[in-house]
Formats: structure tokens, C-alpha cells, sequence
């Protein structure tokens, strides 16, 4: 209690105490760097810049610094509410500030950590929002095509390819569940199988999570996500094991 007390005051914590003795680095090239971003930057960009210093650099007071430039990070949503609206004189509030959530969805893609991890304010947002805008994202498909693509490529089919498609769209049908390893030497059909399972799936109205485990087998697959995105698996970037 002694170590937290400075000049009479006592601290809820010995961070609190350090910084008012000014031992901790200050904020200060952070606070130019947003001040300089909120002249010349979008809304979206500032959001961005604030989320990547929060994630990597560790700001000794990253609530001050998202007080003192809040509103430049929520100026887009204030002008799309008051046109939606039809309302110039909405002014900044706790709902403008709905780009803290936004903020914490890029901490949570670049270091999977919500924004309580870096002393900032919890957004206020029900944890079915999270669900919902991923739902929402896996329905975004369109449906004629991709019903197109699967009538042509069906009829391609070699006969092995054919044998693990009837299975997988019969226990799909039948709601049995299960896992499928599909096995092959490279280059013999196991993306295009793949694609058009998941193309039959998804022009049916139904959800098919295309996940992989690096960027790169992401990329080759339909609305392909990493697990780490789509299933928000930690991932510590400052982790540095010693062997
Ligand atoms: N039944 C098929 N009819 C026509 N083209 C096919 C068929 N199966 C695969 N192909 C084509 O063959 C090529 C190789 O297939 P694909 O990329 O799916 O192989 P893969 O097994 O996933 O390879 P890798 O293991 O190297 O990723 C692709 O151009 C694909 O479009």
C-alpha cells in the first residue's frame, strides 16, 4: 500500500502509481501518431491504427488515448445514424461509440485478446452479435450460382470422387454427423471435390465453414478461413518460447 501511494494519493495499482511517478514510458508518440491519423485519415483507418498500436505496442494508458480521439474514430457511424435517421442533430453517444466494438473484433483478429486485456473499456455489445454478423457472413453466398457451378461439376466427377461425395451429401442428409479424411496424392481432385461439397451445401441455404489451417489452404477454398479466425483459437504473437 506504501509502494502504491504518490504524493499523498494511493493508487489502485502499482501501474497507476508507476505512471504518476512517470517511470513508465509515456503515451506521447502515440497520442501524435493518432493526432496526426485523425487530421488525415478515415474514421476506418484511425480504428485500425488505434487497434495495431493497442495489439503491439502496449500504450501505458490506451483508454486516455481512446477518449481524447473517440470521436474521430466514430465519425462515419454518427454521419450514416443521423442519414439514416433523417436527424442532424444526433450527437455523439454511447451508441456512436459502437466502432469500440469494431476495434475490438481487429484486436481480436491480430492478437485474440478483447480489449479489457489493454486497460480499455468493455464494449457493450451481446455476445449473439458476434454469432449473428458470422452467420450472416455465411449466408452471403449466391445461391443461383453456386447451384450452377454444382450442376456442371457434378457430372465431372471420376468414380472414386463420386463415391466420397454420395457419402458425405447422405450423411448430411441424414443429420448423422461425422468426420470424413480424405486422403490423396497431390493434384488428383481433392480441392475441386471439396469445393463442390461445399458449393451443394451452401446453394441448399445451409452453412459450410470452409476452414483451414494455414492462410494459404484457406485461400484455395470458397470462403476459406483460417481456424485461428473462424474459430478465434488464441494466438499469442508476443510469445516467444525459449527451447
Ligand atoms: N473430376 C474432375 N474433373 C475435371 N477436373 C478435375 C477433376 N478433379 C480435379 N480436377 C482438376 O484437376 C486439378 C487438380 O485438382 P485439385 O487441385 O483439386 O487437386 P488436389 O488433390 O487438391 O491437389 P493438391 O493436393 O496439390 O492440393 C484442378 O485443376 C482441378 O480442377
Amino acid at each position: 500500500q506504501y509502494l502504491r501511494k504518490v504524493n499523498g494519493t494511493s493508487y489502485d495499482s502499482f501501474f497507476d502509481a508507476c505512471r504518476e511517478l512517470h517511470l513508465l514510458e509515456d503515451d506521447n508518440h502515440w497520442d501524435l501518431t493518432l493526432a496526426d491519423a485523425a487530421l488525415s485519415s478515415s474514421p476506418q483507418q484511425i480504428r485500425q491504427l488505434f487497434s495495431i498500436i493497442l495489439t503491439t505496442c502496449f500504450p501505458s494508458d490506451a483508454s486516455a488515448l481512446w477518449n481524447k480521439y473517440k470521436d474521430s474514430m466514430s465519425e462515419d457511424i454518427l454521419r450514416r445514424t443521423r442519414i439514416t435517421n433523417q436527424n442532424l442533430n444526433i450527437e455523439f453517444s454511447a451508441e456512436i461509440y459502437e466502432s469500440l466494438i469494431m476495434i475490438e473484433d481487429i484486436c481480436i483478429l491480430i492478437s485474440n485478446m478483447p480489449l479489457i486485456h489493454f486497460g480499455m473499456p468493455v464494449p457493450n455489445r451481446p455476445a449473439v452479435d458476434i454469432i449473428n454478423s458470422d452467420v450472416q457472413r455465411e449466408h452471403q453466398f449466391d445461391k443461383t450460382s453456386l447451384a450452377t457451378f454444382v450442376a456442371e461439376n457434378e457430372r465431372l466427377l471420376t468414380a472414386e470422387q463420386r463415391n466420397v461425395y454420395d457419402q458425405i451429401n447422405v450423411s448430411i442428409a441424414a443429420q448423422q454427423g461425422g468426420f470424413f479424411f480424405l486422403d490423396a496424392p497431390g493434384g488428383t481432385g481433392k480441392t475441386f471435390l471439396i469445393a463442390l461439397i461445399l458449393a451443394r451445401i451452401r446453394s441448399q441455404n445451409h452453412i459450410a465453414l470452409a476452414i483451414a489451417s494455414s492462410g494459404i489452404a484457406a485461400t484455395l477454398l470458397d470462403g476459406g478461413r483460417t481456424a485461428h479466425s473462424a474459430l478465434k483459437l488464441p494466438l499469442n504473437v508476443h510469445t516467444n518460447p525459449k527451447p
